[in-house]
């Protein structure tokens, strides 16, 4: 009887799993974009993907995109006129956009007609509820931070090797100095000494994130010829890009850590665009497909999203569920909106697939 129960529940009841494969070239943040993903504060319930053009949600981006536009015709005028400070993150993808649940207060209303974005692009601003909000207070789906484990699984032999293993809660000390984004309440990040090059792949397993059991598969950098095992099963994939003001074959001593010997060196511009490439290529097009541009000059960040853009034009989205993120992992910034835009689509284009399998 429980096992018909049990049953019934997995088909019906129990929610979504989302697998998200999270890929990049050595030392981009992968990790530390999955340590950080643990102490964000997500919402709960699912969020509606939406097509529709004329949503309130999307009257907004408009805004926000014919607001940008002005002002950047203002700035060529005037060189230094800094963005709004804000925007902890943006979006652009190239169709669909997520609608918060209506409770939510981006559901604003313009009144007046609004133009829609030349570029054929969408600019996608976070909502002013990703400033620091952390309303929700049920505390369920993350460790505690005495608590933390991370699971080292070593693809290179098999699935079935794992090591596990626990972290302890960082002393204030060691924390980020940054402003913190979505940060979940009593929780703090592990500092960045702890986080070690990952030989193998770490597991992030998440009970609810936007209604769906997420699990994240964060696979070594150095590992990439076996990314590709894992293609196959995932539901959706952040690609780390990390964005640099230069390129690291003209600045490769500065981007270099003290005491991190056994890290590779930083990838280069094209380095990450040829593994760019190369994961693309082997992704179908259903699948949700976000780069998240790791821009590790946080407080800087603002002011060069422009700039961001400008220069990864070749990354801007050209198939309709891949999107462009800016964020930074060390302060939260722009993590919350990238699993906003991934988690649900994923969730919708899984349904679909599993839909037209059924037919
Ligand atoms: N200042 C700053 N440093 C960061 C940030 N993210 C990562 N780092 C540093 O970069 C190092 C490498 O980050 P990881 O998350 O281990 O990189 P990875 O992509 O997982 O690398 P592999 O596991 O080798 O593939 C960390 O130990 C941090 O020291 C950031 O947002 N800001
Ligand atoms: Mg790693």
């Amino acid at each position: 009887m429980f096992s018909l129960a049990s049953g019934v529940y997995q088909t019906y009841m129990a929610p979504q799993q989302v697998n998200v494969l999270l890929v990049g070239a050595s030392s981009v943040g992968k990790t530390t974009l999955l340590e950080r993903i643990k102490v964000t504060q997500f919402q709960k319930q699912g969020v509606v993907v939406l097509d529709d053009d004329d949503s309130p949600f999307l009257q907004e981006l408009y805004q926000a995109e014919a607001e940008e536009e002005e002002e950047l015709q203002e700035s060529s005028s005037s060189l230094a006129s800094p963005l709004p400070t804000s925007l902890p993150g943006r979006i652009v993808s190239r169709r669909r956009v997520v609608e918060p649940r209506s409770d939510e207060s981006t559901t604003t209303t313009t009144t007046t007609p609004t133009p829609r974005p030349k570029k054929g692009l969408w600019v996608c601003p976070s909502p002013p509820k990703y400033q620091n909000t952390v309303t929700d207070d049920e505390e369920d789906e993350v460790l505690l931070p005495d608590q933390q484990s991370l699971e080292t699984i070593d693809i290179r032999n098999s699935a079935t090797t794992t090591t596990k293993t626990t972290t302890v809660s960082p002393p204030s000390s060691l924390s980020p100095p940054q402003q913190q984004y979505d940060l979940k309440p009593n929780l703090r990040m592990l500092p960045f000494s702890k986080i070690r090059p990952t030989i193998g792949m770490n597991l992030g397993q998440f009970k609810n994130i936007y209604g769906a059991k997420c699990h994240v598969w964060d696979v070594g950098g150095r590992l990439h010829d076996l990314w590709e095992r894992y293609y196959e099963d995932c539901d959706a994939v952040l690609f780390v890009y990390k964005w640099e003001e230069e390129d690291v074959e003209t600045n490769n001593n500065q981007n270099k850590n003290e005491d991190d010997d056994d890290r590779p060196r930083p990838p280069t511009r094209q380095e990450q665009k040829v593994l760019l490439q190369t994961v693309r290529q082997n992704i179908p097009e259903d699948v949700p497909f976000l780069i998240f541009l790791h821009s590790w000059q946080s407080p800087a960040y603002e002011r060069y999203t422009n700039s961001i853009y400008r220069s990864t034009e070749p990354l801007l989205p050209t198939l309709p569920n891949q999107a462009l993120c800016v964020g930074n992992a060390g302060t939260g910034q722009g993590v919350r909106a990238a699993m906003e835009w991934l988690l649900p689509l994923a969730k919708q284009q899984q349904r679909v697939r599993d839909k037209l399998s059924a037919e």
